[in-house]
């Protein structure tokens, strides 16, 4: 397989110290340079936890863009700055593997337009775990024989964005096979603001839970004359994202569109 040169946005975080991780021991992959908002003009191996690994720094993701040849942008920093990098990427020619979540419906169609006019591959991907991806499709399955669900999604109390992508994108599967409804009593009040979570435009409820200790978990819940049905998906560490990862590198080499969801890619 051809050699897939590689600039890394936010090796520091979470997913980004997993994903230095994957790059390194994947021998068709190359991590050529990093984008950070620290260690400018530092090799990676210069900083903590990183030896071995001499990919330049930079701060500002034009000039890097400009100056490094690449193939693929992996981008797990923040939704501010997620959407900035994977602009440009495309504008570049680099095609952006996109994990960073809170990208909203305008945004994505603003980036599949982009993509279709310059022809560059770009995945976004709300989930790269293929539990996850399993789990979104069963749930949207069963909507076909339940129409009242709602969803419980929980995650470490360092996530920036809320509701999940995962949750946002389960409930935009389950309406393709769900008709819209409003659910609940029709009377129904809050005696406390928001006590009945988030509701999509389909009338689907969407609870955030933050604890530390947690990681990423989600539970779709079925409801019908006497019974329940429950699709739940834990992560237990960033591990279980990087097989989606490296697939995502992997196949967008032969992409010339956005592609929004793994589920679109996993057979
Ligand atoms: N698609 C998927 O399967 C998954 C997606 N995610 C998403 O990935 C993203 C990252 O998650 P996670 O790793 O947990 O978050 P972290 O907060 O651990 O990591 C984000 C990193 O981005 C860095 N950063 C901030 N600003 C910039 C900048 N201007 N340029 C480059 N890097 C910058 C941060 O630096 P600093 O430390 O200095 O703030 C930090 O190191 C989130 O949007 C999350 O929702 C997470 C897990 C799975
Ligand atoms: O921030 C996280 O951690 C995660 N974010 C993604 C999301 O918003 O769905 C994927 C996974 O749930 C972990």
């Amino acid at each position: 397989m051809k050699n897939i040169k590689i600039i890394l946005a936010g090796p520091r975080g979470r997913m980004g110290k997993e994903a230095v991780d994957l790059i390194h021991n994947t021998e068709h992959f190359q991590l050529v340079a990093c984008l950070d908002r620290v260690n400018e003009g530092k090799l990676l191996s210069e900083v903590e936890g990183f030896p071995n690994i001499d990919a330049p720094i930079y701060y500002d993701p034009r000039t890097c863009f400009q100056e490094v040849e690449a193939d693929v942008l992996i981008d797990l920093t923040t939704p501010e700055i997620g959407k900035i990098n994977t602009k440009l990427a495309v504008e570049y020619g680099i095609r952006p593997v996109v994990g960073t979540t809170g990208f909203n419906e305008e945004e994505l169609k603003e980036l599949k337009d982009l993509a279709a006019s310059k022809k560059v591959g770009v995945i976004i991907a709300p989930n790269f775990a293929v539990g996850a991806i399993l789990m979104m499709k069963f749930a949207q399955m069963a909507a076909k024989h339940f129409q009242d669900v709602e969803i419980m999604e929980l995650h470490h109390d360092r996530k920036l964005d809320a509701p999940s992508g995962t949750a946002i994108k389960t409930a935009e599967l389950i309406s393709k096979t769900r008709e819209p409804k409003r659910q609940g009593h029709p009377e129904e009040e809050e005696t406390i603001q928001g006590a009945r979570g988030a509701e999509t435009k389909d009338g689907i409820r969407i609870h955030s839970v933050r604890l530390p200790g947690l990681v990423a978990h989600q539970e779709v819940m079925f409801g019908g004359e006497g019974q329940s049905l429950t699709i739940r998906h834990d992560s237990y560490n960033r591990a279980s994202f990087m097989s989606g990862v490296k697939l995502s590198v992997e196949t967008i080499m032969n992409l010339e569109e956005l592609v929004y969801g793994l589920e679109n890619i996993i057979e």
